[in-house]
């Protein structure tokens, strides 16, 4: 017999244990799949609750984002911050900066803070406060997923709308009352799964471009989410579901760029308009100026910015928004044990300084 085969765990009938209804080889499963329970959705709503004013609250930053991007309000949407969430003073701190700015500037730009707790990866790192909150990969997510409801509260009890990206359907029944705007990302928008959650969010969200450049997916995702779906899923109580969808008429395309480059040029948006037009899909879309759109360095994001500007001069009505990753300092770091405050460890991001002075500009060159 071959020396391998011979070598081959096999088990018999009696080695095998009952677990959860299900006959298993003890040797090998507990090594595959450990669980640790979690509290529910309506348990941690009910911890850490949004009180009516605010419900009230994020309901009209809703419709203020839908007026944006359905050209009802003429102002730029812009969904700003950081690349991720990791620690909850410099966040706050963030926040309360860019919650002064947004009375500023809020004649000419609606602010939405980019407020990211799950990290979609290539393939491994860190995956976001909400699986690791300590940073450390003990993944503590019952504490991250306590802390990022509690940071997202305290966001918008600050009166910024919340935005993140959903990236796993189960988690978003914790924080989906909280937000104004949600992604889906580029490495999600093909997902059947995303598409049927995404039909039953009562919020506009943004399909990203795919991260080869193709708009297609994201096109195929808007046509999905707006209809109604019938999906597996859990309801807020942690019970399995059939779940009924009405369909998402709010939703958009992100260009985000993609291996071949950015999408933002005028060219490109407007190939994306018309793939839009001829799919019957309203030409509503966001420059994401980050990503590919700047090739990973965030010092270009403000000539992102500013070409989304003059294509808005010269016209271009159907450039809706931007997404812009920022922090309180310029760059990143990678992760460790002597973190340096309020610079991120995923994405570089510009920091608060450029941020302020794009924004202010931005602000100013839309009244011209
Ligand atoms: O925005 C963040 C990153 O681009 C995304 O999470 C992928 O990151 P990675 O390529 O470092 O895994
Ligand atoms: C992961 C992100 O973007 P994308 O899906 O475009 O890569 C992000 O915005 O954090």
């Amino acid at each position: 017999m071959n020396a391998n085969l011979a070598t081959l765990h096999t088990s018999t009938p009696s080695d095998l244990t009952l677990i959860d209804n299900t006959l298993v080889d003890p040797a090998r499963t507990p090594a595959l799949r450990r669980t640790v329970p979690l509290p529910t959705p309506a348990q941690l709503r009910e911890r850490l609750p949004c009180h009516p004013a605010l419900a009230h609250q994020i309901n009209q930053q809703r419709e203020a984002i839908r007026a944006v991007l359905n050209g009802i309000d003429d102002r730029l949407l812009v969904i700003v911050g950081p690349c991720s969430l990791h620690d909850p003073d410099s966040a706050v701190e963030y926040a309360q900066r860019l919650a002064e700015l947004a009375h500023r500037v809020g004649d000419h730009l609606l602010l939405v803070m980019r407020t990211y707790v799950e990290k979609p990866r290539t393939t491994i790192g860190w995956k976001g406060l909400m699986y690791d909150p300590h940073l450390d990969n003990s993944s503590d997510m019952a504490e991250g997923l306590a802390l990022s409801r509690r940071l997202m509260l305290s966001i918008a009890e600050l009166g910024l709308p919340v935005a993140t990206e959903l990236l796993q359907p189960m988690a978003a029944g914790y924080l989906d009352d909280l937000l104004g705007w949600a992604a889906i990302g580029a490495r999600t928008s093909e997902s059947q799964v995303h598409r049927e959650m995404v039909s039953g969010l009562a919020l506009p969200v943004g399909f990203k471009n795919g991260t080869d450049g193709s708009l297609g997916i994201a096109c195929d995702a808007m046509r999905s989410a707006a209809h109604p779906h019938q999906h597996f899923g859990m309801d807020n109580h942690g019970q399995p579901a059939l779940i009924h969808t009405q369909g998402n008429a709010d939703t958009h395309l992100v260009l985000r760029g993609g291996h071949g480059g950015p999408n933002y040029q005028p060219s490109a948006v407007a190939a994306a308009r018309q793939t839009l037009e001829k799919q019957g899909l309203a030409p509503r879309i966001i420059v994401d100026c980050s990503h590919a759109n700047s090739n990973k360095n965030p010092m270009l994001q403000p000539a992102v910015l500013q070409s989304v500007i003059d294509q808005r001069k010269a016209g271009d009505r159907s450039l809706r928004g931007v997404m812009l990753e920022s922090h309180l300092f310029d760059g990143n770091q990678p992760m460790g044990a002597d973190l340096k405050y309020g610079v991120s460890v995923t994405d570089a991001c510009i920091g608060w300084a450029g941020t302020e002075s794009a924004l202010l500009d931005a602000a100013e060159a839309a009244q011209i």
